[in-house]
């Protein structure tokens, strides 16, 4: 089967005057890691409950695992695995209840106790979920997301308000999903989340695909020219493709050193704020 696991086409979403999708475009591959990267009210966020059957669009083409999510049934919706920006509820159930009581929805879960260890919270199997702390509760959702053992996984901004250690093991967790085959779409308005993560990006504007590639491929955009400064009372600028004769160009010309030399590459966090302007 080539069918991608997820497929849209010109999707468009309108909240009275304020256009959220824009027209958007995205495939995301069987297996593959997907990162939506753009700033707040980019229409992540819309797009996502779209694709989760949990919004009506006002046009386009939408199939998620071959089905269009406004006509999703039980037994697809059984085959998709959903954590929200935030959850809150049921307080006052342990860790291992929550797991457990989720699993039972589903056809062919995982193991519970498995799922707890491989979000890291067997310590806090039988602590109430009130009593986690915000990072500790974003693993459980993940844990309630992949007991049922979906084939695509959605992640809505799933680091917000992390601490750099909670983000990188977090960032272990979804990277050992890829391992089990499960396809990942997840929304990030973190740069470094979307480059450490994702096999793709695609970086979404006013409700549009602005770019779409690998991150190598969208940092790449930017080793293309340098900019080269110096200073010899005056100031120079320079944009060029080859920095380096340009270099060595002007040493000749100086008879040596370059008086205040600098030679910038812009880095994929330019190429990113260049595509998303000053939304970001
Ligand atoms: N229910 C709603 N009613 C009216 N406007 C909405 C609604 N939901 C979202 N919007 C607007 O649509 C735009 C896109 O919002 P959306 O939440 O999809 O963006 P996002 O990229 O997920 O942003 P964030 O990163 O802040 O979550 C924003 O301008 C937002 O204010």
């Amino acid at each position: 089967m080539n069918e991608p696991a997820v497929l849209v086409q010109d999707l468009q979403k309108t909240y009275g005057v304020k256009r959220a999708v824009d027209g958007l475009d995205l495939r995301v591959e069987r297996g593959e890691i997907f990162a939506v990267l753009g700033p707040n009210g980019a229409g992540k966020t819309t797009t996502v409950e779209i694709l989760e059957g949990y919004r009506k669009r006002d046009r386009g083409k939408v199939r998620v695992l071959g089905t269009d999510p406004e006509h999703g049934s039980r037994g697809w919706r059984s085959r998709i695995g959903i954590v929200l920006q935030s959850a809150d509820d049921h307080a006052e159930l342990t860790v291992r209840e929550m797991v457990t009581h989720m699993s039972t929805c589903y056809p062919s879960a995982r193991d519970v106790d498995e799922v707890i260890a491989a979000v890291g919270l067997t310590d806090k199997a039988k602590a109430r979920t009130r009593q986690l702390s915000g990072g500790q509760r974003r693993r459980l959702d993940v844990a309630l997301g992949i007991v049922g053992r979906p084939e695509l996984l959605f992640l809505d901004e799933p680091t917000t308000g992390f601490d750099p250690e909670a983000r990188r093991s977090f960032w272990d967790l979804i990277s050992g999903l890829r391992s089990d085959g499960t396809t990942v779409l997840l929304t990030t308005h973190y740069l470094d989340e979307a480059e450490h993560l994702a096999d793709r990006i695609a970086v979404v504007r006013d409700g549009r695909v602005v770019a779409l590639d690998t991150p190598a491929a969208i940092g790449s955009r930017a080793q293309q020219e340098a900019t080269v400064r110096w200073d010899d009372g005056t100031r120079h600028e320079q944009r060029t493709a080859t920095p380096t004769t340009l270099v060595a160009d002007l040493a000749a010309h100086y008879g040596g050193e370059v008086p205040g030399l600098e030679v910038h590459r812009p880095t994929l966090e330019d190429v990113y704020l260049g595509l998303v302007g000053e939304a970001a």
